[in-house]
C-alpha cells in the first residue's frame, strides 16, 4: 500500500523536477536566518553587550533581523513556487479516482456515481494539503538542520553534543514510521467500516424493523465501532513514540549544551558561543523538528495510506484482466472432462437450444397480460437472446457451509446465455438453494466465481445500490412488511409509475388480491395474508424493477398450479434471464433446459435429454407424477400453454396428493409448500445417481 503510495508521490515530483528545484533553492535562502541565527547571537553576546558594547550588540541582532526578513521574504516565493507542485498533484489525484469511480459504473451498468466522485474529490483536496505541508515540512526541516550543523561546525565540541541525540530520535522516530503506517491503514479501514454499516443501516432499517434484527444489526455495527476504537487507540499509543523522538531529538540536545555549560567555559568556550548553540537548537533546530515529525507522522501518514487507497479503489474498478467470458466457454457440470457434450446445448445454435425453441410454439401464448417495460405477451421466446438479459456464468464454483464441512457444491460450471430459462432440480439437501444463492451472489464461494456477464456477482452486491436492475432473488419465504400494498411492490423499484406496478400485478395473477386488499394505497398487515399471498405480492415486486436475472427459489412453492404457472410465466417473458427452482414438473417442462442436481454431482440437458440419461431425473418426474411427460419418449412434448400447464400441474398434485395419503410419497425434509414434490434422498435410489449425467451423444 505504502509502496505504490510512495511511488504516485515520487513520479508526480518526478515529473516536476524544475519547480521541485526551484522550491530547493528557496528554501536554502529561507535557512539563511536559521544558519546565521547562533552565529549572530553569539557576536552580539560576545563583542556587545558582554564587552560593555551594547551598540554593537544591537548591530548583530540587527543583522539577525535582516536575516529574518530575508528568510520571510523566501518564505513566501518557497510557498507560492509549492503551489506549482502541489496543484498538478491533486489534478493526477482527481483523475486517478474519477476514472476509477465512473469506470467502476460503466462496469456495473450504472448512472455516472458522481456522489462518488464529489466525496472522493474531498478526500483529494485533503491530500493536497497535506502533500504540500509534508513538502514544506521535510524540506524545511533539512534545510533548517543542515543549517544548524554547519553554523556549530566552527565548535566541534557542540557539534558532538547536538548531533548524536538528533539522529538517535530521528532513528527511533523512522522505526515507528512503519508501524504507524499499518496503524494509520486500519483506522481508515476501520472508519470505511463504520460508515458502510451505519450507511447500510439506515437504507435498510425498515427491514431491520421487519425482520426483528435490531439487536443482531446493532452488535454487527457495534462491532464495527469497537474495532475502530481499537485502532485509534493502537494508533494513539505509537503517537507516544513519536513524542518520545521528538523529546529525544529536540530537547536533549539543548540539557546536553547546559549541562556542559560549566566545563564548556572552562575549555575556552565562550557565553555567547554557548548562548548561540542554544539558539541555533531552540529557534531554529526544535521548531523544525516539531514540523517535520508531527507533519511526517500525521499528514504523511494520512497521505500514504489514503493516496494508497485511492490508487486501491481505482485499481478494483477497472477490468482485471480474465473477466472476460468468451462464448466458446463449454456449459459443464460436476466433472469438467467428463461431460464434453453438454457444451452442445449452450448457444442459440446448438440442439438443445434450437430444439427448445422449435418444440415449444405455445409458449408465447401464455398470459396475456403485457410486460411492465411495455413488451407484449410473446415478443420474445426463451430461445431468443435478450437485451435486457445478462448471460450468467458459474467458474468452478466449490462451496461448503462451514470449513470443516463437506462441500455442498465441488467445482461447478454452467453457463446460460442472456434470456435463457433454466430450471434446477433434484432432492431435498442436493444444493438448490444453496447454487441459487450463491449465483445470487448472496453466499460467497470458497472457490470460483459466478459471473453476470463480465462482472463477478459479489461485486455487484456489495455496489447495494441498483442491484435489483441486475438479479433478484426471490426465495420460498416472501418478504413482505407492514406498509401498503404500493409500497411493498415498489420496494426494489422506488417511483416506478403506477401503471408499471398494476402490468406487474396482473402479470403474475395478483390483480384479485390487490382487490381484495382494498387497493394500492390500502395498509398491509403481513400477518393477515396467506403464504402464497405473500409470494404473489413479491413476485409481482420482483418484476418492477425488470431485472437482467431473476431467481425464483421455489418462489411459488405455496401457488396452486395455475397461479404458478401463470406467475412463472409472466418471468419467462420478461427481459431476464430465468433460473427456477422447480418443485413441480410443470416448471421443469417450461424451461429451456434443466439442471438435476444430486449433491456435488450434476447433469444438465433438455427435458428429454435427462429423460433419456439421467435415472434420477426419471425418478423425480416419476414423483411429480408428470402424466404429460412420457419417459423415455423420443419427441418433446409440445410446450404446453398455460392452461395446459395448470392442468398438467394440477393433474400432478392430485395424483401426489392420493399418493401422500396413501403413504407412497414424501415430502421435502423441510416440509415445506403445498403440492411441494421433491423427493428427499432415498438410499435405495441413489445407487443408480452415480451415472446420471447427460452423456456427449445424447446432448
Ligand atoms: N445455513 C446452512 N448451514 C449449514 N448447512 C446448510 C445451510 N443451509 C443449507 N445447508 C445444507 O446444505 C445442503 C444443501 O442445502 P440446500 O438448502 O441448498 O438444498 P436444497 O436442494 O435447496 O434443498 P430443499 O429442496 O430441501 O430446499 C443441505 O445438506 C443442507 O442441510
Amino acid at each position: 500500500m505504502s509502496r505504490r503510495s510512495v511511488q504516485i508521490l515520487r513520479s508526480s515530483l518526478s515529473r516536476r523536477r524544475r519547480e521541485y528545484g526551484r522550491l530547493v533553492a528557496w528554501s536554502l535562502v529561507q535557512a539563511v536566518p536559521a544558519f546565521l541565527s547562533g552565529w549572530l547571537v553569539a557576536r552580539a553576546v560576545d563583542r556587545g553587550f558582554l564587552a560593555d558594547r551594547p551598540a554593537t550588540g544591537f548591530l548583530w541582532l540587527g543583522a539577525l533581523a535582516a536575516a529574518y526578513v530575508v528568510g520571510a521574504w523566501a518564505t513566501r516565493h518557497a510557498v507560492l513556487g509549492l503551489a506549482a507542485l502541489i496543484e498538478p498533484f491533486r489534478d493526477e489525484l482527481t483523475t486517478l479516482v474519477t476514472e476509477g469511480t465512473l469506470h467502476r459504473s460503466a462496469r456495473l451498468g450504472e448512472p455516472a456515481d458522481t456522489a462518488g466522485v464529489a466525496r472522493l474529490t474531498e478526500h483529494v483536496e485533503r491530500a493536497r494539503d497535506a502533500y504540500g505541508a509534508i513538502v514544506l515540512f521535510v524540506q524545511g526541516f533539512l534545510v533548517t538542520a543542515v543549517g544548524v550543523l554547519l553554523g556549530l561546525a566552527g565548535l566541534i565540541v557542540l557539534v558532538a553534543l547536538v548531533l548524536p541525540p538528533l539522529l538517535l530520535g530521528l532513528a527511533l522516530f523512522a522505526a515507528a514510521l512503519r508501524a504507524m503506517a499499518a496503524r494509520q491503514r486500519e483506522v481508515i479501514l476501520a472508519d470505511e467500516r463504520v460508515a458502510g454499516t451505519a450507511g447500510d443501516l439506515t437504507g435498510g432499517l425498515r427491514d431491520v424493523v421487519a425482520c426483528g434484527a435490531e439487536d443482531r444489526m446493532g452488535a454487527a455495527a457495534g462491532a464495527h465501532v469497537d474495532d475502530a476504537a481499537r485502532a485509534t487507540l493502537s494508533l494513539a499509543r505509537l503517537t507516544a513514540v513519536r513524542t518520545a523522538a521528538l523529546g529525544i531529538s529536540g530537547w536533549v540536545p539543548l540539557l546536553l549544551i547546559l549541562v556542559a555549560a560549566p566545563w564548556l567555559v572552562r575549555n575556552g568556550v565562550t557565553a555567547g558561543a554557548i548562548l548561540g548553540a542554544v539558539t541555533y537548537v531552540s529557534q531554529a533546530l526544535q521548531p523544525a523538528l516539531q514540523g517535520f515529525v508531527q507533519g511526517l507522522g500525521s499528514s504523511g501518514l494520512w497521505l500514504l495510506v489514503t493516496v494508497g487507497r485511492m490508487a486501491e479503489v481505482a485499481a478494483e474498478s477497472r477490468p482485471g484482466p480474465g473477466q472476460g467470458v468468451t462464448a466458446s466457454d463449454a456449459v459443464e457440470s460436476g466433472a469438467a472432462g467428463s461431460r464434453p457434450g453438454s457444451a452442445r446445448g449452450v448457444t442459440a445454435s446448438g440442439p438443445g437450444a434450437s430444439d427448445a425453441a422449435a418444440s415449444r410454439p405455445e409458449q408465447a401464448q401464455g398470459a396475456a397480460a403485457s410486460w411492465p417495460g411495455g413488451r407484449e405477451a410473446g415478443e420474445a421466446g426463451p430461445s431468443v437472446a435478450r437485451p435486457g438479459a445478462c448471460r450468467v456464468e458459474v467458474r468452478g464454483l466449490t462451496f461448503a457451509y462451514a470449513r470443516s464441512a463437506d462441500p455442498v457444491l465441488r467445482d461447478v460450471n454452467l453457463l446460460l446465455r442472456p434470456g435463457e430459462h433454466l430450471a434446477v432440480v433434484g432432492p431435498s439437501g442436493a444444493g438448490k438453494s444453496t447454487l441459487a444463492a450463491l449465483i445470487a451472489g448472496v453466499l460467497e464461494p470458497q472457490a470460483g466465481q459466478v459471473y453476470l456477464d463480465d462482472l463477478p456477482v459479489r461485486a455487484l452486491v456489495g455496489r447495494g445500490e441498483g442491484l435489483a436492475r441486475h438479479r433478484v432473488l426471490i426465495p420460498q419465504e416472501a418478504y413482505v412488511f407492514a406498509g401498503t400494498l404500493a409500497e411493498n411492490l415498489t420496494y426494489l423499484a422506488p417511483g416506478a409509475p403506477r401503471a408499471d406496478v398494476e402490468s406487474a400485478v396482473r402479470a403474475v395473477g395478483a390483480a384479485p388480491l390487490v382487490e381484495r386488499l382494498g387497493g394500492y394505497d390500502a395498509p398491509l398487515d403481513p400477518r393477515r395474508l396467506s403464504a402464497g399471498e405473500r409470494q404473489l405480492v413479491a413476485l409481482a415486486r420482483a418484476l418492477l424493477p425488470a431485472p437482467r436475472l431473476v431467481l425464483l427459489d421455489e418462489a411459488t412453492c405455496h401457488l396452486d398450479p395455475f397461479a404458478e404457472a401463470v406467475a412463472e410465466d409472466a418471468f419467462a417473458r420478461g427481459p431476464g434471464t430465468l433460473i427456477v427452482v422447480a418443485h413441480r414438473i410443470s416448471s421443469a417442462l417450461r424451461a429451456d433446459r434443466v439442471l438435476v442436481m444430486d449433491g456435488t454431482r450434476l447433469a444438465l440437458g433438455t427435458h428429454e435429454q435427462l429423460m433419456a440419461a439421467s435415472s434420477l431425473y426419471r425418478d423425480l418426474v416419476g414423483h411429480w407424477g408428470a402424466a404429460g411427460a412420457a419417459p423415455g419418449s423420443g419427441d418433446r412434448p409440445a410446450r404446453p400453454t398455460a392452461g395446459a400447464m395448470a392442468r398438467t400441474g394440477m393433474a400432478a398434485a392430485l395424483r401426489m396428493t392420493a399418493q401422500r395419503i396413501s403413504g407412497r410419497a414424501r415430502t421435502s425434509r423441510k416440509g415445506r409448500g403445498r403440492g411441494r414434490l421433491t423427493p428427499s434422498r432415498t438410499p435405495g435410489r441413489s445407487g443408480s445417481r452415480r451415472s446420471d449425467y447427460v452423456p456427449p451423444s445424447s446432448a
